[in-house]
């Protein structure tokens, strides 16, 4: 669980720069959940990150040392895919060994972590099928398994949810956060979802356009957007955006009655009304 920071980082695909100047810095043991609309970096941060692409510009380091120069399997990283990526041809049991037998960890150990994992993500009884004979839900929990039994240090998740039917991505977002509370490691979560933005992590990072937009609690990030960006990004149902004017004496806010998501057209009657605050 290494305290993670990203210097200056920077990614061009050809001009204009796509990604940075990025400076995050990850605590050891934090859920930190980075957010942002479609292009805007996500996966190339995570990529990077994971050491499947390369760093042009700025470093990464793990407790203070530089890691960028280092092979994926040399970071300590354990990754949950969208596409979940299991190996069609293996058993679960296998898929989830995989990594450990590769390590030449010993048979007994591997079945002993493998079983206490499965039976914490509740797939302990299909551990002799294939993922071909396993739903949607349970596939995304044994690809959860199989980074999990690695026991790394850091653990990335590339949108894990979004293949899956909204009853079930909720469900599986409170199994995340029961997971949370069972493993102390460094954990980030990338997605463009609003609702896993603000129920996943200790801290959300907003991007867009390449760079970081603002970092806080999710309960800082409702109650004090940094911009309109932000406030319009953030949240499910999102906040309600009312134009008005800031003046010496209070602000005014025009409230437009047939704004489709404006909560006011019940008691305001007409189309467009002022609402005045003091300082
Ligand atoms: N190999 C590449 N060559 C050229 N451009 C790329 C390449 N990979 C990504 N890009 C561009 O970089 C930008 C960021 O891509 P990235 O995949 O990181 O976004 P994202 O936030 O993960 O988006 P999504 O949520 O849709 O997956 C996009 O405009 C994309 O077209």
């Amino acid at each position: 669980m290494p305290e993670i920071i990203f210097y200056n980082m920077e990614k061009s695909y050809g001009s204009p720069r796509m990604l940075g100047p990025f400076n995050l810095h990850l605590d050891d043991s934090d859920f930190t959940v980075l957010v942002g609309p479609s292009g805007c970096g996500k996966s190339t941060t995570l990529r990077i990150l994971a050491g499947l692409e390369t760093l042009p510009g700025g470093e990464i380091t793990f407790d203070g040392k530089p890691i960028s120069h280092l092979d994926p399997k040399a970071r300590d990283i354990a990754m949950v895919f969208q596409d979940y990526a299991l190996y069609p041809h293996m058993n679960i049991a296998k898929n989830m060994s995989f990594a450990l037998r590769l390590q030449k960890v010993k048979s007994t150990e591997i079945d002993e972590r493998v079983q206490r994992t499965a039976d914490l993500l509740n797939i302990g009884h299909f551990l002799d099928r294939e993922p071909a004979e396993l739903s949607g839900g349970q596939r995304q929990r044994v690809a959860m398994g199989r980074a999990m039994v690695r026991d790394a240090g850091t653990f990335l998740f590339d949108e894990p949810l979004s293949n899956l039917d909204a009853k079930l991505r909720a469900k599986m977002r409170t199994e995340l956060a029961e997971m949370r509370n069972t493993i102390d490691k460094n954990m980030v979560y990338f997605t463009h979802d609003q609702v896993e933005a603000v129920t996943l992590g200790d801290r959300t990072v907003v991007m867009a356009n390449g760079v970081i937009q603002q970092q806080d609690t999710p309960e800082g990030l409702l109650k004090s957007p940094i911009s309109k960006f932000v406030a319009g990004f953030i949240g499910s149902p999102t906040m309600n955006l009312l134009d008005g004017d800031l003046t010496d004496g209070g602000s005014t806010v025009m409230v437009a009655a047939k704004a489709s998501n404006c909560p006011f057209p019940a008691r305001w009657p007409p189309a467009c009304a002022p609402i005045t605050s003091g300082p």
